[in-house]
């Protein structure tokens, strides 16, 4: 488990974490959401040790890292492993060499190396491209490696730090669908820091949204964003819709569907109250365990309050952005 109690850090003077209160179980997929410079690489950085911070406590699994000598802290961070965006691999050893050198980094004295090099490249489904080099792999060919890389020293967390950003959306799934596997069949607690609300759609049971260096919203990830969706706005439309013509006259709605409830209500709404308006994005999210979808479209202003009371009166669920 790790408890993160009242922490705070400023950088030159400058306060990018305040009072952050947070508890990540052992287990959890736990995604730290937040627009650019809201502080979760910072944050994710405290958690393994390679960040210091100014007061607070870090509590992982009862240790407090903050009260660790130098050398403690050295075999603490041997248990977390982080993987990053640009993957972070020496490009002048092989896959194998890679895999090799938290190892002796931090002087392990692991017997059987070799065959566990081995066991690890074959969980990350990478075997055939052992003697290879990072330039002849592709972009997730290269996390994976940097995956093996972070279990060859079978840490209980693992850190993602904007790990699928650099990656296609199909990749993207596949990596996922790794670290969903990592976690469920090695028990491994993963935390992920992303601005892709799909990723965190995708695989995390938990999540944290920081803003500004402060908590905003912490908990079960599908709750906050089925009912309490406008924490997140900041990053609705980096992602998940595009709508470059900023008309001032129209106002934009979503309406949620739970469990496939409301399945035909575009085509109710467009017959029953006569109103023309657009379909901005739409689509069903699978979370962690369920499966709920979100409409968004746009009417104009004068329209707006048909489709309002046409929703209202049909209990549909929705709500203005
Ligand atoms: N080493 C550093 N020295 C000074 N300021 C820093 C340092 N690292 C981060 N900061 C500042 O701390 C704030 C939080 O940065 P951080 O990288 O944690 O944010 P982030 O939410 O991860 O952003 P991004 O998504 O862009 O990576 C920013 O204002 C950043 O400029």
């Amino acid at each position: 488990m790790i408890e993160i109690r009242n922490l705070s850090k400023t950088f030159d003077g400058k306060q990018v974490l305040q009072g952050i209160d947070l508890v990540i179980e052992k287990g959890d997929i736990y995604g730290l959401v937040g627009v650019s410079g809201a502080g979760k690489s910072t944050l994710l950085r405290c958690i393994n040790g390679l960040e210091s911070f100014d007061s607070g406590d870090l509590i992982v699994d009862s240790v407090q890292i903050n009260r660790l000598s130098n050398k403690e802290l050295r075999y603490f961070r041997s248990g977390i492993g982080m993987i990053f965006q640009q993957f972070s691999l020496l490009e002048r050893k092989t896959v194998y060499e890679n895999i090799l050198f938290p190892l002796k980094c931090f002087k392990s004295k692991m017997n059987n190396v070799d065959q566990r090099i081995r066991e690890v490249l074959e969980l990350v489904e990478l075997s055939d491209k052992i003697n290879m080099l990072p330039r002849q792999l592709s972009g997730g060919q290269k996390q994976r490696v940097a995956i093996a890389r972070a279990l060859i020293m079978n840490p209980k967390i693992l850190l993602c730090d904007e790990a699928t950003s650099a990656l296609d959306p199909n990749i993207t799934q596949s990596i996922l669908e790794l670290l969903k596997k990592i976690n469920r069949e090695l028990g491994i607690t993963i935390v992920v820091v992303t601005h892709q609300m799909s990723v965190v759609k995708g695989i995390c049971n938990k999540m944290g949204v920081l803003s500004s260096g402060k908590l905003k919203a912490a908990g079960n990830a599908q709750e906050i964003f089925l009912n309490t969706p406008e924490i997140l706005d900041d990053f609705m439309g980096e992602e998940n819709y595009r709508d470059g013509t900023s008309d001032q006259k129209k106002i934009k709605l979503e309406i949620i569907q739970r469990s496939g409830e409301n399945d035909d209500i575009l085509s109710r709404l467009a017959i029953e109250t006569g109103v023309k308006f657009e379909l901005v994005w739409g689509g069903l999210s699978k979370y962690s365990d369920s499966i709920a979808g979100a409409l968004m479209i746009r009417v104009h202003e004068e329209e707006y309050s048909r489709i309002e009371d046409y929703l209202d009166k049909h209990r549909v669920e929705w709500r203005k952005l």
